[in-house]
């Protein structure tokens, strides 16, 4: 950044999260992302420094390995005048969700990291005329654990996004179950795609944002309420689905163009550009294909089908990759928690250590390499369960990461596009996806993730579970009342 030209009115609100907050520049297509802490937990601009280079490390040395060079966007750190920080700060305070101001933005620093918009990105740095959609979605964790260290026997059947989903209604986070179920997208069966993100379409929460030229169009800016409609959607999306059936407006109109949306955005979750490559890891896929609690799941097996199963997703994608890099967490939390203990109770004896064991960082080559030692053979050493945490850190990442589809109109005869080419029913379109917010998740959250796993299922367990066992049990009297008024005849 050029210190001297850095004018707080060429950048505008663009969105946060938990840890960061992003704001884009009104012309070229760069973003900066600055770190957000609670108003007592302050770091110095040293510390502050160090975690946004460890971002960037871990980007260029691990997540560009396993998910592939074309899907990761590093970035770089970047030191900007404390003046433009504060007077930025400022101008764009009174845009926040009020749900996201628990948390400052760093301002004290001066430190940010530099990306490119992802929501405008074309053939790169500056915005261009053609209009531009970008669909940005949340899948969370797309498997149903398979460790034999699992207690709780819903783990097995229930995913743990369709388990939280109550949980995150009874506290009031959200105002409505979604019929989302990560399972469903990840399956690479293309109804159940379709369904999935019909699913998120009704119901975004914070799994689905989709941008137009750079603006939120559609879901959650604030963390409960929508911006818009499916109405108001179709609306906008008229001018890159239109409807081959030339119905221009009415329900159908919407209906057609909803559709055209799934079926670009399930194709392009399908595409590779790697050509193919599978990425650094080899996990099968184990455990259950299928949710028990997916709507679409459930509603096949009233009707006494089975939910056809994973069609297989294509090697070179990037969910496949995602998944890939999800099933890094072989353990499941509860294998995982006694490891975390024995590598406390040796940091308390040689605290020292930390350094060596490379918790904090850096996460380099020799980070990277450690990370490809699938075996889960326990030794009894420090070293194997420091393997299975720093594995289980990228593994949540990656089940908290957010993948970024932007989609043009292709210009034919335009050499400067090199981006993989999409037939929809109006024209054809240019598309490019990336995955974002790829910062590895802290050693220390790992207590929270124990107890916030057993919080969700005991309360799946207590409530819905319990609930879904009363109504089988009196379809079964219902039955056998029905069998004793036969016999009675
Ligand atoms: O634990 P989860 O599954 O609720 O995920 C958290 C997310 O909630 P979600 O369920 O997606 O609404 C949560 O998202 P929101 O802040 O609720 O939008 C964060 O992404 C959080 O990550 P971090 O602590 O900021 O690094 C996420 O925490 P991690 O579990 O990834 O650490
Ligand atoms: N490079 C980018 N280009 C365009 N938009 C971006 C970019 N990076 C982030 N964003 C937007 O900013 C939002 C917040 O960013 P991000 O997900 O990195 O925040 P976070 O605080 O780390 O998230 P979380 O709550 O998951 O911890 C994203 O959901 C996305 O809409």
């Amino acid at each position: 950044m050029e210190e001297g030209k850095m004018d707080e009115n060429e950048w505008g609100y663009h969105g946060e999260g938990n840890k960061s907050l992003v704001v884009a520049h009104a012309q070229r297509c760069v973003v900066l992302r600055f770190l957000k802490f609670p108003p007592n937990k302050k770091k110095t601009s040293e510390e502050i420094l160090q975690h946004l280079q460890n971002i960037v490390d871990f980007g260029k040395n691990v997540m560009k390995d396993f998910l592939g060079e074309n899907y990761v966007h590093c970035g770089e750190v970047v030191q900007l005048p404390l003046e433009f920080v504060k007077q930025l700060c400022l101008k764009i305070q009174c845009e926040r969700p009020e749900s996201r101001c628990d948390k400052d933005l760093d301002t004290l620093s001066g430190y940010a990291m530099c990306l490119p918009n992802l929501t405008r990105l074309q053939t790169y740095h500056f915005a261009e005329h053609r209009p531009i959609l970008c669909v940005e979605i949340k899948p969370k964790c797309g498997f149903i654990p398979f460790s034999n260290d699992v207690t709780h026997e819903l783990k097995h059947k229930v995913c743990r996004y369709c388990m939280h989903q109550h949980l995150k209604v009874a506290t009031g986070k959200w105002k409505k179950i979604s019929k989302y179920c990560p399972l469903d997208l990840y399956s690479g069966n293309k109804q159940r795609m379709h369904f999935a993100l019909k699913s998120l379409l009704q119901e975004a929460q914070n799994n689905l944002r989709i941008f137009k030229n750079g603006e939120l169009i559609y879901g959650c800016g604030d963390a409960r309420s929508p911006v818009a409609d499916l109405k108001e959607l179709a609306h906008h999306l008229k001018p890159f689905f239109f409807p081959s059936n030339g119905l221009a407006s009415g329900p159908h109109c919407t209906r057609a163009v909803i559709r055209e949306l799934v079926h670009v955005i399930t194709r392009v979750l399908l595409s590779s550009a790697d050509k193919g490559r599978a990425g650094a890891l080899r996990l099968g896929l184990q455990g259950p294909r299928v949710c028990e609690a997916s709507p679409f799941s459930r509603s096949l097996r009233h009707q006494g089908k089975d939910t056809p199963e994973h069609s297989g997703l294509p090697k070179g994608c990037l969910l496949y990759k995602t998944l890939q890099m999800q099933m890094l967490d072989q353990l499941d939390i509860e294998g995982l928690y006694p490891l975390y203990n024995r590598v406390e109770s040796y940091l308390e004896e040689f605290p020292e250590e930390r350094k060596t064991l490379q918790i904090d960082g850096p996460y380099d080559e020799v980070f990277y390499q450690k990370l490809l030692d699938l075996s889960t053979e326990d030794d009894g050493t420090v070293a194997f369960a420091l393997r299975k945490v720093q594995q289980y850190r990228v593994a949540m990442t990656a089940k908290d990461c957010s993948i970024m589809i932007a989609l043009s109109p292709y210009l034919q005869g335009t050499s400067s596009d090199q981006r993989p080419v999409i037939p929809s029913s109006r024209s054809r379109l240019a598309f490019s996806v990336s995955v974002l917010d790829l910062d590895l998740k802290p050693y220390e959250s790992i207590p929270h993730q124990y107890k916030l796993d057993s919080k969700i299922v005991n309360y799946y367990s207590k409530t819905v579970h319990a609930k879904d066992d009363t109504v089988r049990s009196t379809r079964f009297k219902e039955h056998e009342d029905c069998t004793l008024v036969l016999h009675k005849v």
